[in-house]
């Protein structure tokens, strides 16, 4: 990649987990909601993704762009969903449109599908359970949260259809670091290890697609969301799964 990828929302968990991976492969502009305490290695802007002026200035001389910003709070009201995540979100393709870039990867969620898990639960959760979601159901969000990831998504469509933009809608699941969430199966089947983080947004980088929407999980065995297309189309190789942990402990190697 000839030119600098624009990693919105860096300053969060998503922004650690892919920076932690991938910050010495690429040349990287930063964007942040409020000035960093330490000064980053890279180029770097502070603004406000609902602002026109703010994300012009981020989206300038960049190649591709990683759009993490946003209100990720599950239960966030819809004032705020609709300024950071809706708002904030079509800001951002417009002004790649307009500066020639050729790539974004959107960060939509688990929640853009929560609602498919109702009258599943919690079998669903478990190994013994074949259930798996694939990205091409339709949207069933649980949450005003999960409707703003969707509308993201749609919005990705729109742009991917009238501009040719690519995009990548990378559902994450739960990402912690370290280890899988601890007394929570819903978490564990979801769970997304850090390095797999970097991955699969190393792989939305690199990889060859028009409109995709995948689940970003790690392989775990309780998932009830498929990775097949991430793997065919992204090429996503995870090296984690929450069924090797026991609590915080790893107690089973993948190799
Ligand atoms: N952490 C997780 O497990 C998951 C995260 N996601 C998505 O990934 C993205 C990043 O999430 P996290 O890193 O966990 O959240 P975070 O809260 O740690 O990071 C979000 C970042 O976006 C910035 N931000 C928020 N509103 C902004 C605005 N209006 N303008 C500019 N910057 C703004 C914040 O300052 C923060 O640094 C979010 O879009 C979230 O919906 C999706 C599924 C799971
Ligand atoms: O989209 C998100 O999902 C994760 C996992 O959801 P949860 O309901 O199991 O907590 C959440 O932690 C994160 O804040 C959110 O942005």
């Amino acid at each position: 990649m000839n030119e600098p990828v624009l990693l919105t929302g860096a300053g969060g968990a998503v922004g650690e987990a892919i920076l932690g991976g991938l910050e010495d492969d690429y040349e990287w502009k930063l964007m942040f909601h409020s000035p960093p305490v330490e000064e980053p290695d890279h180029d770097y802007v502070v603004g406000d993704v609902s602002d026109d002026e703010d994300v012009r200035a981020a989206v300038e001389g960049v190649g591709a762009i990683i759009h993490l910003a946003g209100d990720p709070r599950p239960d966030a009201p819809w004032n705020s969903v609709l300024a950071n995540n809706i708002d904030g979100t079509q800001k951002m393709y417009e002004a790649a449109v307009d500066e020639g870039v050729e790539r974004f990867v959107y960060a939509s969620s688990n929640h853009a599908v929560g609602a498919y898990e109702d009258e599943r639960k919690p079998d669903l959760y478990r190994t013994h359970d074949d259930f798996r979601l694939d990205g091409s159901e339709f949207p069933r969000p649980g949450n005003l949260y999960g409707v703003s990831k969707a509308t993201g998504e749609i919005i990705g469509r729109y742009y991917h259809d009238e501009y040719g933009i690519d995009v990548c809608n990378v559902r994450i699941g739960n990402l912690t670091k370290g280890h899988p969430p601890i007394d929570y199966e819903r978490g564990q089947a979801m769970w997304l290890s850090y390095r797999d983080c970097a991955h699969i947004h190393e792989r939305a980088l690199l990889a060859d697609y028009d409109f995709e929407i995948v689940y970003g999980i790690s392989d775990n065995d309780r998932k009830y969301y498929s990775i097949e297309r991430a793997k065919e189309v992204l090429g996503y190789e995870p090296q984690d799964n929450s069924a090797h942990f026991d609590g915080e402990e790893r107690v089973a190697d993948p190799t």
